[in-house]
């Protein structure tokens, strides 16, 4: 009875709360719908000028509607729940505003608690998506990329600062739905207007990590903790090195900190951020946090093999070709493929032209000797092309003799070799020569070229060894580009160079498309991602490179990621237990290249977000026969639900794979993720084809950076033996699940009695 009388106390106490944030909320709708009328009065007002028609008022008209029209897109898109937070803090030590219109001390006022213990909330902050400032400029909702807003993520009991309570805000549309609040200083009792401050619910972020997962990432602006925070924050001019294990958030911290960086310096990243992703569904599983965040697409999410314009491979080699192809002594063999790619198809054997009257032939010997000499020079072999004609015409200039004929004036020899050059750059013959002879190379021929055993075995010499010739050429036989040959193409790109082709249009600039209030539609509807296309397709080189899952990143890879970054500034996240790649010491080495002297700024990771303790656990034993010595990251939430093992003696691995995704569809309100041995996810897909779009069948490489709210790891003993990283590929497979994990073992897994298999045994 007491019990219910205090539950109710809490519940007026809750709904009082709920109907004074629901009163700001109001407020700042109303605010937002003046903003909204002020925008649109501005683009009619635009609109109308636009009719006269001179040039300069044409040219103010686009300025002004565009403005307004990215204005009113922006109020809408953010117009649905985005004011999330709210800190009360202490007096400040000095009583100076920011631009915000917030106090900009982070520390208290010496006389801001009372020696009684009592304290007076000098400041109420609300922390969302965009600023808003009310008629009189003081802020009504601080963006959450604002300094001022920092003290809401930073702030910890430990370490308080000025906060005293911070809350997280829930609300749908125009409708507050909840609060939940944390203490900074609990021993405090502290006032506003008069009251004692109030506590509901038991914090954000608990609540965030329960909730059941769909296909996308969710934004985690209101629960960033005070170590991600440090990292979205850092400052840009080094290289921000992020290590955390699985689920610490490095992703989540990686998109946000684009946000924040772009919120920042926005001129300065208008030169665009990339982000590289290791597989396209890591890529479709975060590319919607961004515009959530208020971007407007500066910001290219990419897969790793769809960084080179043209080729989105997504297939996989088999672990020894991936090897080859990663490697760096890549380098070399392409180097020499390039070359030798020259001298192939239908090089013709002799040049014949008819210069000054006289027959002359270039064959054999003498054409080598030129080739040889052009190919002296430094330059990528395409852009060599003037130079080997050049020698050519040396060289049949030497032949006709006329060189001897004036040896006492220079300037009649010169107007001689001059004209006999035209005679003979005008034929036809040496102009069809020159292109079979010095064709313009593109990176796929090349690649085509080097799917010859015996050529490639030529141009490898001494760098690859024959077994690996064999596989590297029997897989350029196949049509299908995988993810590790886009790397090469782009090495070959380098060692071309870039084709003579006529020049790109450039980027329209939008005002100049635009003609009237109309034809604001289409750039309005433009979405994130084809505008972040169509400016990539402008963009070799970024301001800011974010590396996601860096530790996967072949040395040939960093190479291609480089190349996109040189005078960028760099964020890179990744744990080295979970890398895929098998020679990380000479990734490490590319990796330092790319990255160039910059200095470094270490952060990590500490706390496991995604993995209940007891699943946690599990995978923490396949890291310490994976990676001895390492620490795994802190689980913060336990879900009393242990991981099941299901051993599977009849041979029905199907049948039994399809029962547990059954099973586990029943018992979670989200994703299921199937992860099965590279060489098994066609046919795992085909067995889960019927069950749904909530269940998913993954290969060991594709479950990367993904989660789900349960997972299915089909035999332990199948992923950790397909390729030399196979336990840290395993380690990854068993840390995808939010809440449930079944572990399916076949004959191979030696499964104890209790249906554990060998590798998870303690
Ligand atoms: N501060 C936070 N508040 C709420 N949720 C969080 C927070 N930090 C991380 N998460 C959630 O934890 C999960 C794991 O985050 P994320 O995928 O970024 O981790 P990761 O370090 O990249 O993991 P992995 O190395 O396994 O790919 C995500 O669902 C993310 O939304």
């Amino acid at each position: 009875m007491a019990a219910q009388e205090a539950d109710r106390g809490v519940d007026t106490i809750r709904d009082r709360e709920i109907g004074t944030e629901q009163d700001h909320l109001d407020q700042v709708y109303r605010r937002l719908e003046e903003k909204i009328h002020e925008a649109e009065f501005l683009m009619n007002d635009a609109a109308q000028r636009g009719q006269v028609g001179t040039p300069g008022a044409l040219a103010e008209r686009d300025a002004q509607v565009f403005r307004a029209g990215i204005h009113l897109n922006r109020l809408n898109n953010e117009y649905e729940d985005f004011l999330f937070g709210r800190i009360d803090l202490l007096h400040g030590k000095d009583g100076k505003k920011g631009p915000d219109g917030a106090y900009t001390s982070v520390e208290p006022a010496d006389d801001a608690v009372r020696p009684d213990g009592t304290a007076d909330i000098g400041e109420t902050l609300h922390i969302g998506r965009i600023g808003v400032l009310d008629s009189d400029y003081a802020p009504l909702v601080i963006d959450w990329r604002a300094p001022a807003a920092a003290p809401f993520y930073r702030s910890t009991p430990v370490e308080p600062g000025r906060v005293v309570r911070r809350r997280v805000i829930r609300s749908r549309g125009r409708k507050v739905l909840g609060v939940e609040d944390d203490l900074m200083r609990p021993e405090l009792t502290a006032r506003l207007g008069g009251e004692d401050l109030a506590v509901i619910g038991d914090g954000a972020l608990m609540a965030a990590l329960g909730q059941a997962r769909s296909h996308t990432m969710r934004d985690i602006v209101s629960s960033i903790q005070a170590e991600q925070d440090l990292v979205i924050r850092a400052p840009a001019a080094s290289v921000t090195y992020v290590e955390g294990g699985p689920g610490t958030g490095k992703t989540a911290v990686a998109l946000h900190r684009a946000a924040y960086l772009l919120y920042q310096d926005r001129r300065r990243y208008a030169g665009g951020i990339l982000i590289v992703s290791p597989t396209p569904l890591l890529v479709a599983y975060t590319e919607g946090v961004l515009p959530s965040l208020g971007e407007e697409g500066q910001v290219a999410i990419r897969a790793v093999g769809s960084l080179v314009d043209g080729a989105e491979a997504t297939a996989y080699d088999e672990p020894a070709v991936a090897r080859v192809k990663g490697s760096s002594r890549m380098r070399s063999v392409l180097r020499k493929a390039v070359r030798g790619a020259l001298e192939l198809g239908d090089a013709p054997e002799r040049l014949r032209v008819v210069a000054f009257g006289r027959r002359l032939e270039l064959a054999g010997e003498e054409l080598t000797r030129v080739r040889h000499a052009v190919l002296g020079g430094t330059a990528p072999v395409n852009l060599l092309r003037p130079r080997a004609r050049k020698l050519l015409l040396d060289a049949l200039y030497a032949k006709s003799g006329a060189a001897s004929r004036h040896p006492g004036d220079p300037e009649l020899a010169a107007e001689l070799r001059s004209s006999f050059d035209e005679d003979v750059t005008t034929e036809d013959s040496f102009i069809a020569f020159l292109d079979a002879w010095w064709p313009e190379l593109t990176p796929r021929r090349v690649l085509e070229t080097m799917a010859d055993e015996k050529r490639l075995g030529r141009w490898a010499r001494r760098v690859l060894n024959p077994g690996e010739v064999r596989r590297l050429a029997r897989s350029l036989r196949r049509d299908e580009l995988s993810v590790h040959d886009v790397a090469l193409l782009d090495e070959l790109q380098t060692l071309l160079g870039a084709p003579a082709r006529p020049r790109r249009k450039r980027e329209l600039d939008p005002l100049d498309q635009l003609t009237g209030l109309e034809e604001l539609m289409p750039v309005r509807e433009e979405s994130q991602r084809e505008r972040a296309e169509r400016l990539a397709q402008e963009r070799t080189e970024y301001a800011h490179v974010i590396v996601d899952e860096a530790q996967d990143l072949t040395p040939m890879q960093w190479r291609m990621v480089g190349r996109r970054g040189r005078h960028a500034t760099w964020t890179v996240v990744g744990d080295p237990a979970q890398s895929s790649w098998s020679v990380p010491e000479e990734a490490a080495e590319a990796r330092d290249e790319a990255l160039g002297t910059r200095p470094r700024r270490r952060f990590e990771l500490t706390v496991n977000y995604r993995n209940p303790a007891e699943i946690a656990e599990l995978a923490a034993k396949v890291l310490a026969l994976a990676m001895p010595g390492m620490e795994a990251p802190r689980a913060v939430r336990s879900t009393g639900v242990e991981p099941r093992f299901v051993a599977v003696r009849d041979g029905d691995l199907a049948g039994a794979v399809r029962e547990e995704a059954r099973r586990l569809l029943d018992r979670v309100d989200g994703t299921v993720g199937v992860v099965v041995a590279m060489n098994r996810r066609e046919q795992a897909a085909r067995w889960l084809a019927d069950l749904g779009d909530r269940v998913v069948a993954l290969g060991s490489l594709e479950a990367k950076g993904l989660e789900y709210d349960a997972t299915v790891v089909v035999s332990p003993a199948e992923i950790a033996d397909e390729s030399p990283a196979g336990l840290r590929v395993l380690y990854v497979a068993l840390t995808r699940a939010t809440q449930q994990l079944t572990v399916l073992s076949g004959r191979r897994d030696d499964p104890d009695a209790d249906g554990v298999p060998d590798l998870l045994r303690d």
